[in-house]
């Protein structure tokens, strides 16, 4: 359901809920966006998709922009000479500095939507360490109410170090973004999630499962629960599985209530700080930029140097300055 804000100063008459899809590879973003898609879109509500994993090869669900569309990771990775995760990177700040043309296509369509939702890359550092997670959540947060859903393989989580480490991703990316915080256990129809919530809800049991281990990530998750148990103690947590749909109901239920968090706790922090986080997000944006400058100029003088045409790394820079962001045709028919 769409919400309605009382600060008139905001001006968010009809405002989706933006809910950004955070969560290691694997862990089910893509196929929890399906699922949420079709349930949505059953009960009448009007849901617009955006990826933002430019190095995905095949989407679960419908979508309406597409990172792929506009910046080619495969290109990125060859002219730049970067690995996978580099060129991913690379890919999503490029992509960030043109966000506001994301910003213009939602405005246009806000006042018919119900959901945003934002499939994120699996490789979670990539949004979550670089600017380009920052200038994305800053952008969404100041515009709609923002809601991070953290996607996390339950079955994975069999192991308690697994599960610490998810922990901590979790802890720091609220902490970071300080947004509303939805963890959803996913694949609850291949194990129930309920050892977890115990975990949580008790960290000697965690201090158990942790003390059949030996490593020294044993050991150091085990000193480190009981810091965590403030965190659990706020966390709002759903079992889920993106594939048979259980859960689903109370997943909808943790995002409206995280939306209406989103209006109680974040847009007086928005009323305060608006200005400085738009500020802040333009010098991202500029520093990125000439990050990109830089790293052109780098690989022309190693071209020049190795004798090689420089003309392909022009047009790459042409292509990035007017790097057009649009939506998908076939989609908005199937709005309308
Ligand atoms: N059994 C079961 N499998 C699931 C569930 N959700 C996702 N999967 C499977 O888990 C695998 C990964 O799912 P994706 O949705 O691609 O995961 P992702 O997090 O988007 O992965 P990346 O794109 O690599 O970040 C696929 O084989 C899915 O079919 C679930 O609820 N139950």
């Amino acid at each position: 359901m769409a919400m309605e804000t009382s600060s008139s100063e905001l001006k968010i008459p009809k405002s989706p809920v933006v809910i950004l899809m955070i969560g290691m590879a694997g862990s089910g973003k893509s196929t929890l966006m399906h699922r949420m898609v079709v349930r949505l879109g059953s009960s009448s509500s009007k849901v617009y998709t955006v990826n933002l994993d430019p190095a995905v090869k095949n989407l679960a669900y419908p979508v309406n922009i597409d990172i792929r569309d506009s910046v080619n990771y495969k290109e990125v990775m060859k002219h730049f000479g970067l690995g996978p995760n580099g060129a991913i990177m690379t890919s999503l700040n490029l992509f960030a500095t043109k966000f506001d043309q994301v910003l213009n296509i939602l405005s246009k369509r806000a006042g018919e939507l119900d959901y945003i939702l934002i499939d994120t890359p699996g490789q979670i550092e990539v949004f979550n360490w670089s600017a380009s997670g920052q200038i994305i959540c800053d952008a969404l947060a100041v515009t709609y109410p923002t809601v991070i859903c953290y996607v996390v393989d339950t079955a994975r989580c069999v192991k308690p170090v697994t599960f610490m480490s998810n922990m901590l991703y979790a802890c720091s990316i609220l902490y970071k973004t300080k947004l509303p915080f939805l963890v959803s256990f996913n694949k609850i129809d291949v194990i129930p999630h309920d050892f977890l919530m115990e975990w949580m809800e008790d960290f000697e049991k965690l201090g158990e499962a942790l003390s059949r281990e030996t490593s020294y990530v044993a050991s150091l998750s085990k000193s480190m629960s009981l810091a965590m148990e403030e965190f659990y103690r706020n966390l709002r947590s759903v079992g889920v599985s993106a594939v048979t749909g259980a859960g689903s109901e109370a997943f909808q239920k943790a995002v409206q209530d995280a939306a209406v968090e989103f209006q109680e706790s974040y847009v007086p922090f928005l009323r305060e700080q608006r200005r400085d986080l738009e500020e802040k997000r333009q010098a991202a944006v500029e520093e990125q930029m000439r990050n990109f400058e830089r790293g052109m100029d780098r690989a022309k003088n190693k071209r020049s140097r190795d004798g090689a045409s420089i003309g392909e790394l022009d047009r790459l820079g042409e292509d990035v300055h007017n790097l057009t962001i649009e939506e998908r045709d076939d989609f908005m028919d199937d709005m309308d």
